[in-house]
């Protein structure tokens, strides 16, 4: 049998993919190289920021259409997957990168508010605010409950028809008008295929001649615990938040407030040490959860300093940190979807919708230069 299209990887991008080519009456066969559910990649986890709040308009133009294509996943699927909680975003006050997205909001009309220094602790309990930063409120920005999405993707996809074959890893790709697609225990020919493989992107492109700046870093997602209960909790309205330009650290710090442990925060560090995908538990650099520590103790006084939990999870991240969607630049009926560089969950039904459409030969509603292969020429390792 000849599937329309083939979706290498189910992860957040690749399941919203097959669930758009679905809905599309297209013949699709999702491949994955675990058992689902998998917690190896990128899109495992309770929880994700969803957010506007982007110095670059083309994101939050894409946020728009976002916010609702996962309200109708909600629908269709008949689970909550947002909450809305907002989002603190803090930094210093005259740097380059809080004042453009602070003007990027204004201009972009993301509901936002301004929290003077003398009423912020009065909004936000807890929290010390750094001397120099300054703090908007994101109103619209939330939790996603990420576990669950991924499943209700997956779920609607299969219920339009679509099939998963999950536990088969692709071992081959030969392109052509017809590409033939082979996994460890399997062959399957397909139109057209669309490679969503998360960090393993960059190996199984070059089963396709090609080589993309890729880098995967393994990211230590600690847990805090509260010294009273509830006090940073989702029930007690606390929001998620983003520091820019901790004093601690070279990059940003971010958290959302606890929900998914009751009584532990998510607090991480938005960079980590470079890893091989399977070799993601060799890599116990722990620098991160120092800082983090330091951070938690001058700002979050009312968390124990000392992480209560820790996982893992891995970004694959692009020399710009913007996406990769496009086409294959030998073969055309080849799509490609990587490089989310650790911020493409809450895109990923706009991103499915787009990569659907270069599959299908359309053009996409969005202006996709800053996405493109073609940005890397020269720059290829
Ligand atoms: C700690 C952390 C925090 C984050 N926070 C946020 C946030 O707050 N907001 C936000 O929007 N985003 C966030 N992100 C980013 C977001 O989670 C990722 O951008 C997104 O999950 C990437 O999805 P993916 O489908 O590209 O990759 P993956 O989920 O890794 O999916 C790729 C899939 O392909 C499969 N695969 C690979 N090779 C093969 C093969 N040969 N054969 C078969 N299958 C294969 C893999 O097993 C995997 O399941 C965060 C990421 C991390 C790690
Ligand atoms: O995508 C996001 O919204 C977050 C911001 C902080 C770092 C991790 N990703």
């Amino acid at each position: 049998m000849v599937y329309e299209c083939i979706v290498i990887g189910a992860g957040i991008q690749g399941s919203f993919t097959a669930y758009h080519l679905a809905k599309n009456n297209k013949n699709t066969l999702l491949l994955e190289q675990f058992v689902l559910p998998h917690s190896r990649g990128s899109s495992h986890g309770q929880t994700r920021i969803i957010r506007k709040a982007y110095e670059e308009d083309f994101y939050t133009h894409m946020m728009e259409e976002s916010y609702e294509l996962w309200a109708q996943l909600e629908k269709e699927a008949g689970l909550k997957l947002y909450r809305r909680t907002g989002l603190l975003l803090m930094g210093p006050e005259n740097g380059k990168d809080f004042q453009l997205i602070k003007s990027s909001v204004q201009r972009n009309k993301v509901p936002t508010v301004v929290l003077e220094r003398q009423e912020f602790s009065q909004h936000i309990p807890n929290v010390n605010l750094t001397s120099g930063d300054a703090a908007i409120v994101e109103t619209t920005a939330g939790v996603l409950y990420a576990d669950r999405a991924l499943r209700a993707a997956q779920m609607v996809f299969q219920s339009h028809g679509g099939v998963i074959k999950d536990g088969e890893k692709v071992i081959n790709i030969e392109p052509g008008d017809l590409i033939t697609v082979t996994t460890d225990s399997g062959t399957y020919q397909a139109k057209n295929l669309v490679i969503t493989a998360g960090p393993w992107a960059k190996t199984l492109l070059s089963h396709t001649g090609l080589q993309l700046p890729l880098q995967v870093l393994r990211i230590n997602v600690c847990y805090w615990k509260e010294k009273v209960p509830g006090s940073y909790s989702i029930s007690n309205r606390f929001p998620c938040f983003i520091q820019m330009k901790p004093k601690e650290a070279e990059h940003d710090i971010y958290g959302l407030p606890s929900n998914e442990y009751p009584g532990l925060m998510k607090v991480c560090y938005h960079m980590g040490s470079e890893t091989e995908p399977d070799e993601r538990d060799r890599q116990t650099d722990r620098r991160d959860v120092d800082a983090l520590s330091s951070y938690i103790t001058r700002c979050f006084p009312g968390l124990v300093p000392v992480p209560a939990v820790v996982e893992s999870c891995m970004y694959t991240v692009t020399p710009d940190n913007n996406f990769v969607l496009d086409r294959h630049p030998t073969y055309s009926n080849i799509v490609i979807g990587a490089g989310f560089s650790g911020h493409g969950f809450k895109f990923a039904p706009v991103v499915g919708k787009v990569l659907c459409d270069l599959s299908m030969g359309q053009n996409p509603s969005y202006e996709l230069s800053p996405f493109s292969i073609h940005r890397f020429q020269g720059n290829a390792n």
